[in-house]
């Protein structure tokens, strides 16, 4: 018989998130600055008779099981490539938070196509992998690739970036999800509304900021600090007001930077150290404006095949 295989894939936060123009396709170019981070789910692979998705964790009750799931999204990618039938199983250990703005869905298909190659025996190139990623979600290359990295075009196109430390972290995790196409949709609508004479389609290119870049190539924590944003963060306030609480209390207890990831609702709140880290997440967990607080550092590594 043959043995499953598990794949382990991180969540990620956005240091900078620069928003460009919107596209005829219906996307924006980014500059979008990635840093994966220590919340991970794995899925795992099995034989099957037919494409089965499972999920298991506190969230798992807001995943879809069906052809919608990226994971199966990406077994199905695979196995079409390569002329193979998608009998698989793919169970999926959530444990980043879903609809959160840290990727979970990206690192779930991620993972399942590193698994299913794997298990497939398929043996798809770094290129063709990444490929495959890119046809799956703007998200998905970079929670194959981890560590921290530039995405420019609607996010997919990337390059490495070097890091010169580990930075501490902690994300205040929301009840309830927020849709990434309606943060979008009002982070142009603000825009549209506020009276600068331009409109969504013809903004400046966005570029990545110097700064910051050479905040994480040091590891300067407090550096890092005054450079992280997020042009999303307006709209995801805009959809979900009492975020501004959340950031405003982790900031109170210490964190050097607070922002919304990605297209929200978690905040993400920079710490000097793991202590630090640790303050801030239990006065997140006693002021009740959010649902739970997580402690962890990033850079972490891309998907990988466990055991
Ligand atoms: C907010 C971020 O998480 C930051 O990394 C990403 O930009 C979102 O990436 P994602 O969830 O993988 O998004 P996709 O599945 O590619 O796109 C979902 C929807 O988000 C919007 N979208 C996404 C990426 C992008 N560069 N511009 C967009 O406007 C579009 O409405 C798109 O239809
Ligand atoms: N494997 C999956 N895990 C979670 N959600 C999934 C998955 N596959 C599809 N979805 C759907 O995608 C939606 C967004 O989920 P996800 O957790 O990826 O959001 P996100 O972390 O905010 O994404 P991003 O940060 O990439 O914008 C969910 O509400 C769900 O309907």
């Amino acid at each position: 018989m043959t043995a499953p295989v598990v794949v382990r894939a991180p969540a990620k936060v956005n240091v900078q998130l620069a928003v460009g123009g919107l596209r005829p396709d219906g996307f924006h170019d980014l500059a979008n600055v990635f840093l994966a981070v220590g919340l991970y789910d794995e899925v795992t692979a099995t034989p099957a008779d037919r494409l089965r998705i499972t999920a298991a964790g506190p969230d798992a009750d807001q995943v879809p099981l069906d052809e919608s799931n990226l994971a199966a999204r990406a077994a199905l990618a695979l196995a079409r490539r390569y002329g193979i039938p998608a009998d698989v199983r793919l169970h999926i250990a959530k444990d980043i938070p879903v609809a959160g703005g840290m990727a979970g869905g990206s690192a779930d298909a991620a993972a399942a196509l590193l698994a299913c190659d794997t298990l497939w025996g398929t043996g798809a190139s770094r290129a063709e992998l990444l490929d495959i990623c890119a046809e799956l979600g703007s998200d998905v290359p970079f929670s194959l690739v981890g560590g921290a990295a530039l995405g420019r075009g609607r996010g997919e196109l990337l390059e490495p970036l070097e890091t010169g430390g580990t930075f501490h972290w902690v994300f205040a995790v929301a009840d309830g999800g927020l849709s990434t196409p309606a943060v979008y949709r009002e982070c142009d609508r603000l825009r549209e509304d506020s009276g600068h004479g331009y409109t969504a389609a013809d903004l400046p290119d966005p570029q990545p900021s110097p700064r910051l870049l050479e905040a994480l190539r040091t590891g300067d924590a407090p550096a890092l600090a005054g450079a992280l944003s997020n042009d999303l963060q307006p709209a995801a306030l805009s959809l979900r007001p009492a975020l501004a609480d959340t950031l405003r209390t982790g900031t109170e207890a210490g964190a050097l930077a607070a922002l919304v990831s990605g297209s929200g609702p978690t905040c993400a709140f920079l710490a000097e150290g793991a202590n630090a880290a640790k303050a801030v997440a239990e006065a997140l967990m006693a002021s009740g404006t959010c649902r739970t607080a997580r402690v962890t550092s990033g850079p972490a590594p891309g998907a990988t095949v466990l055991g």
